[in-house]
């Protein structure tokens, strides 16, 4: 392969508290009760009942709101605990969490002990953040990252990556576990990505919804240029000293909201748009770090081929199974991948 150059607060379940007195549930038994707002609600008479704690958990988990003092906690938390100013963040896609467990001296952090941060939902993403050092540079991991199908919303999803920049982080590092498209893909091989197309935006979800805080970044960021060109390229040497050179490529990769894998007609949709790995996360971190100024690198690791002519091969389904099972063959390679790349940052401070 050549080097690369690139011409090649709270949004509630459709509803709002009623108003209307009916607020009793403070024991957790009583159901409150909520009408969905909207004609089509009241004319059909839709309700909707949870208890006041089920309502608690469900604004928790919509929250998309982190103003910039919350996010600066959560980071002062992060720093002071850990004693480390990080430069390199680091998000483990599904099964690739192996590549926080490399980090030297590490501090770790259960999402559950960290304030304000979402939890890990998904089976292959532990809910941990690891702090140390790799190959001499101060790094930051997510092992376990949150993705829409969870319920959460895409702000939420990345507002970790914001966590990262105020913690000093000014290279992030996302990795993935996708679906090959690109016919001449096998199973594990690893697609550098050099852009993406983004079919959450085109249904108008955006991780930068919302009202813009200038601290973070600019309310309208450009996204040319967002995967950074010289990380491409020393991870392709890269790959060539490790003798992985003819299972690396540099493509394109779409983000699905999930978590249904694709139909088949949907992935030649893909095809044609030029996409030539499919998953289910990654596009909102890199909007989000691009929008507050990171440099970003990140690959996909193709845990299996999606099939894009119709037939009866059971094969041809993918699983999750199958996504931790390839991941899990494969981590010794990204690590290596990861760390030679975080060397060559290393060197270059
Ligand atoms: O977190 P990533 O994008 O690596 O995980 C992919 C997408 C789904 O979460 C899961 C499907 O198998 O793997
Ligand atoms: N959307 C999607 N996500 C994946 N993650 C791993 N494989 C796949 C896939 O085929 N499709």
């Amino acid at each position: 392969m050549t080097g690369y150059s690139s011409k090649t607060d709270v949004a509630t379940a459709n509803g709002k508290q009623n108003g209307s007195g009916n607020q009793t549930g403070e024991n957790g038994t009583k159901p409150t009760e909520f009408t969905p707002q909207g004609n089509h609600a009241s004319e059909n008479n839709i309700q909707c009942s949870l208890t006041s704690d089920e309502f608690r958990a469900v604004n928790l988990m919509r929250q998309d709101m982190y103003p910039y003092e919350v996010i600066q906690e959560i980071a002062d938390f992060i720093v002071k605990g850990s004693g480390i100013r990080p430069k390199i963040g680091i998000i483990c896609g599904s099964g690739l969490g192996s590549l926080a467990d490399i980090i030297q001296n590490p501090k770790v952090f259960d999402y559950e002990k960290i304030p304000n941060f979402p939890v890990s939902t998904v089976e292959g993403h532990a809910g941990r953040l690891v702090v140390g050092t790799l190959e001499g540079a101060n790094v930051m991991a997510m092992q376990g990252r949150f993705h829409f199908y969870e319920g959460y919303p895409l702000a939420k999803c990345s507002m970790p990556v914001r966590v990262m920049k105020l913690c000093g982080v000014e290279y992030l590092f996302a990795t993935n576990a996708a679906g090959g498209i690109n016919p001449k893909y096998a199973v594990g091989d690893i697609m550098l990505m050099h852009d993406h197309v983004n079919m959450l935006g085109f249904a108008g979800n955006s991780p930068l919804q919302g009202p813009n805080d200038p601290r973070f970044g600019p309310r309208f960021p450009a996204l040319v240029n967002s995967y950074n060109k010289d990380l491409i390229n020393k991870a392709i040497e890269i790959s060539k000293t490790m003798g992985i050179e003819s299972s690396v490529h540099v493509g394109v990769y779409s983000c699905l909201g999930g978590p249904t894998y694709e139909t088949i007609a949907e992935l030649k949709a893909l095809r044609m748009m030029g996409v030539d790995a499919v998953g289910m996360s990654t596009v909102h971190e890199v909007i989000t770090a691009r929008h507050c100024d990171m440099k970003v690198f990140a690959f996909s690791l193709i845990t299996n081929k999606c099939a894009t002519e119709y037939s009866d091969k059971k094969d041809d389904e993918a699983s999750h199974d199958e996504v931790m099972a390839v991941a899990k063959n494969r981590q010794k390679t990204c690590c290596e991948l990861v760390s030679r790349l975080v060397a060559e940052i290393q060197k270059t401070a």
